[in-house]
């Protein structure tokens, strides 16, 4: 847990950073801090592992005041990430992730492991990235090492500053997927800064919106993009956050159609006269396992031999728990009608496919969701005692 209490800090040259501020993470939460740049995100992360002492108030990690705590055993005790992510060039990729054991002492056969689990969890493979020098890494895999690191000591908390700013809209994706599938297992208090608010609504359970050191709303990202407290919100959030709820809405089972299947290995002859039975005009092909190997037209197969002498190869396809916007992205990219839908990435197992239509209504359910949750809020606030 982190507590903001009244906190302030005013800079040397009188600069007022950050203002009086008060707020919460809980225990296993992961809080967003977004604004624009200047407004006083970073200063407030840095204050909480002393790397900027506070003028006035009091922060506390899991119930301790942090002044109280030595600076440097404090920063040992907190995972902390930031972009370009600061990797020492000179050390292996384990070593730099076992930096943190290594300071606690750690004997060195104990950290090199607890290093090459990370690595694993964090989707490298030891064994091959484990011994390589930090510029033989490309941006994302960098970005993973950094997050490896911070979790090394297995600290309750996690500062994290725009981790994934540095690396192109499609790895960042990626790499926000799998820190959320990360974070639902580990379940860190974590603190998120970001200038970016669609990253701050699809990782966020709440989100701290900031504006000139002061926190302009703290909330839901539900109620962030559907009820902006302040005119300074809903201004920053965007006239597009419509549009915004496309990138926080992720492909969900229930949205998907069922095609026609048909596999490899099948007579063509008879898949066609199925096909044409349903009326269908394609069909997706799976491999022998349910794999999605790409799809025929009911046309061409209806000349005879199997399914597997026909079939062309899916040119794109998408995860479960992608997110609309990188569905909407590629069919437009592939100019596409339909697109398969595996359970993921690597297992590749076919699911289904999304078409305009089930994009269309996945989106409804998402608005619906969340009028529902907004409404939810205003009836709690409501019936709040007056005192
Ligand atoms: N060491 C410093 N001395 C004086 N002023 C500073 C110092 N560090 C930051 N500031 C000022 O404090 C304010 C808040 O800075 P901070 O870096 O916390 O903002 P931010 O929201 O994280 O911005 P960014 O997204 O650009 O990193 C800014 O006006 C900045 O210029």
């Amino acid at each position: 847990m982190i507590r903001f209490e009244h906190v302030t800090k005013r800079y040397p040259d009188g600069t007022n950073a950050v203002n009086d501020l008060s707020f919460e993470a809980a225990e296993g939460e992961l809080v967003t801090l977004v604004g624009p740049s200047g407004c006083g995100k970073t200063t407030t992360l840095k204050m909480v592992n002393r790397l900027i002492e506070p003028t006035a108030g009091r922060i506390e990690v899991d119930g301790a005041d942090i002044m109280a705590a030595d600076p440097v055993q404090l920063r040992r005790h907190i995972g902390y990430c930031i972009q370009n992510v600061g990797l020492f060039p000179h050390k292996t990729v384990l070593d730099n992730t076992a930096t943190v054991p290594h300071l606690l002492g750690w004997p060195r056969e104990k950290r090199l492991k607890r290093a090459a689990e990370l690595l694993d969890l964090v989707g490298l493979d030891p064994e091959e990235h484990g011994r390589r020098y930090p510029d033989r890494l490309s941006g994302g895999q960098r970005q993973r090492v950094g997050v490896a690191r911070a979790l090394a000591a297995d600290p309750p908390v996690l500062l994290m500053d725009e981790p994934f700013g540095a690396v192109d809209p499609v790895v960042r994706e990626h790499l926000q997927n799998e820190f959320l599938k990360l974070q639902a297992r580990m379940r860190k208090t974590v603190l998120f800064v970001t200038h970016d608010i669609e990253e701050a609504v699809r990782l966020g359970d709440r989100i701290a919106v900031f504006g000139d050191g002061r926190i302009e709303q703290f909330d839901s990202p539900a109620a962030v993009l559907g009820a902006p407290a302040t005119p300074y919100v809903a201004d920053f959030v965007g006239a597009d956050r419509g549009l915004k709820r496309l990138s926080v809405t992720e492909i969900e089972r229930g949205d998907l159609e069922e095609p026609p299947v048909v596999r490899l290995d099948d007579d063509a002859r008879s898949a066609a006269a199925a096909l044409r039975d349903r009326g269908a005009r394609w069909a997706v092909v799976l491999d022998e396992d349910g794999d999605l190997h790409g799809w025929v037209g009911s046309d061409e197969i209806a000349k005879g031999g199997a399914v597997a002498d026909y079939a062309r190869r899916m040119d794109a396809w998408l995860p479960l728990g992608a997110s609309l916007k990188r569905a909407f992205a590629t069919m437009l990219q592939y100019d596409a009608g339909w697109i398969a839908v595996v359970d993921d990435e690597e297992s590749g197992h076919f699911v289904g496919v999304l078409t305009p239509a089930s994009l269309h209504e996945a989106l409804r359910r998402s608005i619906d969701a969340d009028a529902r949750a907004v409404a939810r809020a205003e009836v709690e606030l409501d019936s709040l005692p007056q005192v």
